[in-house]
């Protein structure tokens, strides 16, 4: 049964997908219009009653929250492709810290800011410069510790490629190639040498090609 992927084309859905390019497994999408509201309509909702992209039908089962549906494959098909939750319980526990630690400290001003600097308006949202300021202050805070991290680790769980690094790269490449604020990756030497490694994944660039942003 090949893996149904709903949302392709926007920020959050790629996390799956780049993660399912990464273990080699067969997947087909099916379009979400968000500008649309296709994500609000009856029949998503029995899908993803939150009224938000992505989520996966792999058969009879069906699972949404992108960091959980990357966790499950990455789990379920561990001795394929590439390991992605290292390979110890060492290893796993400092994947599953900055996995988390996108989630709660980057995921939400870059978030904030990409709503406020970039597609606000196609979600129906009147962009606010406080915000988008008070989000980019957020971020610079943030990502000093980023450089902290990968000035002593090439990537974010360790010394090999994971979940962790995957999770970053849809809205780090809002920040860098849709938001015209690059600088603040750009300007700490091993964040951006980090960003120069991971965005350069032949799985980011498939994806990022099939699939581009709506805006
Ligand atoms: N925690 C969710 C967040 C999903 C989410 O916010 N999706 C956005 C799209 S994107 O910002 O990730 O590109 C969405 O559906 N937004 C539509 C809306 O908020 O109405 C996940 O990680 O799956």
């Amino acid at each position: 049964m090949v893996v149904k992927v709903y949302g392709p084309h926007c920020a959050s859905t790629k996390r799956v997908l780049v993660c399912l390019v990464e273990k080699e497994i067969e997947f087909e999408v099916v379009p979400v219009d968000v500008t649309k509201g296709e994500h609000k309509n009856p029949e998503y909702l029995k899908l993803q009653p939150f009224g938000v992209v992505p989520v996966i039908q792999d058969g009879d089962y069906t699972l949404y929250e992108s960091r959980a549906i990357m966790r499950y494959y990455a789990e379920k098909y561990r001795s394929e492709g590439v390991e992605l939750l290292g390979r110890t319980a060492e290893e796993r526990g400092v994947v599953e810290q900055w996995l988390e630690v996108e989630a709660h400290n980057f995921n939400p001003p870059a978030y904030d800011l990409a709503v406020h600097v970039l597609f606000g308006p196609l979600l129906g949202i009147t962009p606010d410069p406080k915000v988008a300021e008070e989000s980019e202050a957020k971020l610079v805070k943030v990502l000093d510790v980023y450089e902290k991290r990968l000035s002593k680790s090439k990537y974010l769980g360790g010394d090999f490629f994971s979940l962790a690094d995957i999770s970053h790269l849809p809205f780090t490449d809002y920040i860098v190639n849709k938001m015209n604020k690059g600088y603040l990756i750009k300007d700490r030497k091993h964040v951006s040498d980090w960003w120069d490694d991971i965005s350069s994944r032949p799985s980011w660039k498939k994806v990022i090609e099939l699939y581009p942003p709506p805006i």
